[in-house]
């Protein structure tokens, strides 16, 4: 008996410290070779069309530990030390595009979109941040304990990095200390809604809250984004809904017109008066979400900033690819608020683009469950209003902006560049020595069709409007911090995104 013990003694002892081993491994330490694609984090990548911070150039740049190391100009010529290049020829490298405007949805309403797909999706769109809204998890995120959830939810789980927007509410505009709460856990800075969001535990502000928001916001330097639509005396929902088809696009593009955006940025644009420098809200900036309206309310910031006062603006893809006109009857895939409007407005949306009166550009991405935006209803005024598209950020801008004469550097800036300043993100946003090694390598050229086989990564992707539409611009490979994250299809292993806090 004593023998077989001593000769099973060996084996016993291998068991005990394998189940150790496994056991007491930490869980969130991931292998380096799951994070990436590409097995090494000091290499080459070469194209002859890198857009830098100094523009195209032909050459390689040099990725180490995560970071932009050098950036070298004349192809092929990678200098002494090289170990590994990735050549990719004729294919644009460009700064990964950053989306700060993006309804993630965890944790709470994980059936609609997630930490998970929302994050693969993007990865796959060549999109290597986003920064989450305040809304639509559940709770809301508008206290450091809300944020706090928010950020265990998404351990593990996320497969590009995220930023986060905390709230502005009217509980914690009248509560400095939860405010300031939130604001010290790293928020980015704050959304509000200037009408009601939909969604119960985020209340709409008014004007007198978002000035309180804004004295808070000066001292920590961080802006607030505005929902921009105050409802004025135009036809209520009920009124309509008894004597208008509720099937009929035009019904429900009637319940919120221009006017609802005109009026919410008049009020804002005296607040931001005070934002010039010398001003009593010097350090505070507003900044627009998806403006719709490219007449009455684009003066209206215009002006603002002509005055110098610190203001910016958004709008989103939806809005410059779509018309009213063309919206069919039932399909309620392209209800959002604002509303998307009529092909004029479309046109005068694009030339602001152009001439650089709307700084940048972000998805809006807003998905819900197919039940509850009632595809097969087709009831515009009960539908979720929301428009689902992150993973095409790219390809949609690109195919219909360069109809209209967008260049790849004013792509890049309206995706990349202003955004990260926006949501000051320092070390993102450009190829330039010393950032982040956060890159999209896609050929512009590249022509697909957005059918159903098509590897869409949304949760939901009979929600999204481009599904079935015939784009330009295929994103074949993401590098974020160096990670090769996304390759010709395929994500890497483990989700290694990091959370951005603001410190
Ligand atoms: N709650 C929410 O996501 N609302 C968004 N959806 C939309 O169409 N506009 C919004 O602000
Ligand atoms: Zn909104
Ligand atoms: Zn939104």
């Amino acid at each position: 008996m004593d023998q077989l013990l001593w000769r099973a003694l060996p084996l016993l002892v291998l068991l005990i410290s394998f189940t150790l081993f496994f056991y007491l491994r930490d869980p969130h330490k991931l292998a380096e070779d799951e994070c990436s694609l590409v097995p090494y984090s000091h290499y080459w990548i070469s194209s002859k069309r890198i857009l830098t911070s100094q523009g195209f150039i032909s050459g390689s740049v040099e990725i180490n530990e995560g970071k932009i190391v050098s950036i070298v100009e004349g192809y092929g010529k990678q200098g002494n030390s090289v170990q590994q290049v990735i050549d990719y020829g004729e294919a644009v490298i460009m700064p990964g595009l950053i989306d700060v405007h993006v309804h993630l949805d965890e944790p709470g309403r994980t059936e609609w979109e997630g930490f998970v797909t929302g994050t693969r999706a993007a990865a796959a769109g060549g999109v290597t941040t986003v920064v989450d809204m305040p809304l639509n998890n559940d709770p809301s995120t508008v206290s450091k304990e809300t944020l706090e959830l928010k950020l265990k939810a998404a351990e593990n789980k996320i497969y590009v990095d995220v930023g986060f927007w905390g709230g502005l509410v009217p509980e914690n505009a009248l509560n400095t200390s939860i405010l300031e709460g939130l604001l010290d856990a790293g928020v980015l800075g704050l959304k509000s809604f200037m009408c009601p969001s939909g969604i119960n535990d985020f209340p709409m502000t008014t004007i007198d809250h978002i000035k309180e928001g804004l004295s808070v916001l000066a001292k920590y330097r961080r802006p607030l984004l505005v929902h921009a639509e105050l409802q004025q005396d135009s036809k209520s929902h009920l009124e309509l809904e008894g004597n208008h088809n509720p099937l009929a696009y035009k019904t429900y593009l009637d319940t919120r017109p221009p006017s609802w955006e005109e009026a919410a940025i008049k009020e804002l644009v005296d607040a931001t008066k005070d934002t010039r420098i010398g001003g009593s809200l010097e350090g505070a900036h507003v900044h627009i979400v998806h403006l719709s309206d490219a007449s009455a309310s684009l003066d209206l910031i215009k002006e603002a900033k002509r005055r110098g006062d610190s203001i910016s603006v958004e709008t989103c893809p939806h809005y410059l690819t779509f018309s009213s006109e063309e919206i069919p009857d039932r399909d309620t895939r392209y209800k959002c608020s604002p509303p998307i409007r009529d092909a004029l407005n479309k046109e005068k949306l694009w030339e602001a683009i152009l001439d650089g009166h709307i700084d940048l550009l972000t998805s809006d991405h807003s998905p819900t469950v197919p039940q509850l935006k009632l595809l097969k209803e087709g009831d515009f005024l009960k539908a979720w209003g929301g428009i689902s598209s992150l993973q095409f950020d790219l390809p949609v801008t690109w195919s219909y902006g360069k109809k209209h004469g967008l260049t790849l550097e004013q792509l890049s800036l309206l995706w990349s560049q202003k955004p990260a300043t926006l949501a000051g993100l320092e070390s993102k946003g450009a190829i330039a020595v010393g950032n982040d090694a956060d890159i999209v390598v896609w050929q512009p050229e590249v022509e697909f069709d957005l059918n159903d086989d098509y590897p869409v990564f949304l949760k939901h992707p009979s929600l999204s409007a481009y599904m079935g539409r015939r784009l330009s611009g295929k994103v074949f490979d993401t590098f974020v911090r160096g990670n090769l994250v996304f390759k010709d299809g395929k994500h890497a292993p483990a989700a290694c995104g990091v959370p951005i806090l603001a410190k």
